[in-house]
């Protein structure tokens, strides 16, 4: 931190001030509902739980951008339009495999959407009439340039997208270059299902920031991925992954309990638990760590299940608290063989049906977001020549 740099306020002196923006009700929507108390998600009327059981990716794409469910027609002419778009601009691909290997995917994908919007036949025009073709685009091309950049850094051929197949199904593809079986397909669905909206989060705070401004949806998605990127956020997913190969580096010495009450001693944060929302399980949570366990069993991983377990039971009996979306899907996509750096794009995939679903709403009933801040530098300082400082 630079010398002199401003660390925070008094909050006894300045008790308005609200650090964090928790539990400021800045917006209405339609797209979703949290209980953190109960623990209940719904999105656009429908319990996360019905959803899980009954619905694809697709059918919620819709719903999160008409707040109803699609009919047969409109649901087969939405994938149509998913699978049309898919395909990169050649600038794009052009970019994706002449960037730094080592560069962090989510840091190429938000560049990758940034550049979308000069190949975009709008231009990503504000036009409500646009939005929701713009919405398509965008969420058709996220897994292209997830999968051609993965395989682009390990010197593989990119694979093209598929004319057929959902986007979970195409994207297993374009990653391994071989047809995903009905369960990797069934489990990447779900996961793309739980990871779809989830009120005013960071990311999605931000996306109707600068929708706010009247700037083009491309901006919102690029500054959405940019704070889902953090480890407050949806980064926590990779932290939790790179905890426990930590502890899988030496598995016959590895004691997760004791890890986690050393960092908890240190006040660290351990990545995957807690919520600014949630002050229980988290239901998106629950129907991960299911799959988790199934997972884990199947393909051989279940120390790293169980040295979950060890730390969520560590997290509830020394602090009272529950994990969060981002801790069992970490294993979740390990046991269907995604790298850990890959998985906040995942997250990505999902998360800008609802970002996008957001746009529409702030857009519809717009006001420029802007708060204050308190000042607390000092005023009418003399002006120093440089040579004299
Ligand atoms: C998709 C998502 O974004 S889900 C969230 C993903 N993020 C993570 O998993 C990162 C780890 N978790 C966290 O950092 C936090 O729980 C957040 C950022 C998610 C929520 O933060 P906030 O609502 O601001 O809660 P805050 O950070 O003030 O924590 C409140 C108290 O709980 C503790 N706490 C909260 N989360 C954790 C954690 N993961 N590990 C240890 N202690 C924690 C804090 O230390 C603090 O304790 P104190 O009052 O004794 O100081
Ligand atoms: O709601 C939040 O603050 C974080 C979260 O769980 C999500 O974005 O899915």
């Amino acid at each position: 931190m630079s010398e002199g740099i401003h660390t925070g306020f008094d909050e006894q002196q300045y008790p308005y001030i609200n650090k964090g923006l928790e539990g400021i009700v800045a917006f209405s929507t339609s797209k979703s509902f949290i209980d953190g108390q109960k623990g209940e998600l719904i999105y656009s009327g429908y319990l996360i739980d019905t959803l899980a059981e009954n619905a694809t990716f697709e059918e919620v794409c819709f719903l999160l951008w008409n707040d109803r469910l699609p009919n047969a027609e409109e649901l087969e002419s939405l994938k149509k339009l998913l699978i049309e778009h898919r395909s990169l601009p050649q600038p794009v691909l052009d970019y994706i495999k002449t960037t730094d290997k080592s560069a962090e995917p989510m840091a190429v994908l938000r560049t990758a959407v940034s550049m979308l919007a000069d190949f975009d036949d709008t231009h990503g025009k504000f036009d409500d009439t646009l939005f929701e073709g713009q919405a398509i685009d965008i969420t058709a091309k996220i897994p292209t340039i997830i999968a051609a950049f993965d395989r682009a850094r390990k010197d593989k051929d990119i694979v093209a997208p598929l004319d057929e197949g959902s986007t979970a199904f195409n994207f297993l593809y374009m990653l391994n270059g071989e047809k995903p079986g009905e369960q990797a397909e069934k489990t990447m669905d779900l996961c793309l299902i739980l990871h779809a909206e989830h009120g005013m989060n960071a990311s999605t705070f931000t996306c109707r920031t600068i929708c706010a401004t009247q700037a083009d949806m491309y901006s919102a998605v690029t500054g959405a991925i940019g704070a889902l990127k953090g480890p407050l956020h949806g980064g926590a997913n990779t932290a939790v992954m790179n905890t426990l190969l930590e502890l899988d580096k030496d598995p016959d010495t590895a004691d997760a309990v004791e890890f986690t009450k050393k960092k908890l001693a240190n006040k660290e944060k351990i990545s995957g638990f807690g919520h600014r929302v949630y002050k229980t399980f988290d239901p998106r949570a629950r129907l991960l760590q299911t799959m988790s366990k199934d997972l884990s069993e199947e393909t051989g991983h279940q120390q790293l299940y169980e040295w979950s377990m060890d730390m969520l039971n560590t997290m509830k009996s020394e602090k009272d608290i529950d994990p969060n979306v981002d801790f069992f899907s970490a294993t979740v996509y390990y046991s269907i063989g995604i790298e850990p750096d890959l998985y906040t794009c995942i997250f990505t995939m999902s998360r800008v049906s609802g970002w996008t679903g957001h746009f529409m709403e702030q857009a519809a009933n717009n006001r420029l977001i802007r708060p204050r801040a308190l000042y607390v530098g000092e005023k009418g300082l003399e002006w120093t020549p440089v040579e004299e400082r």
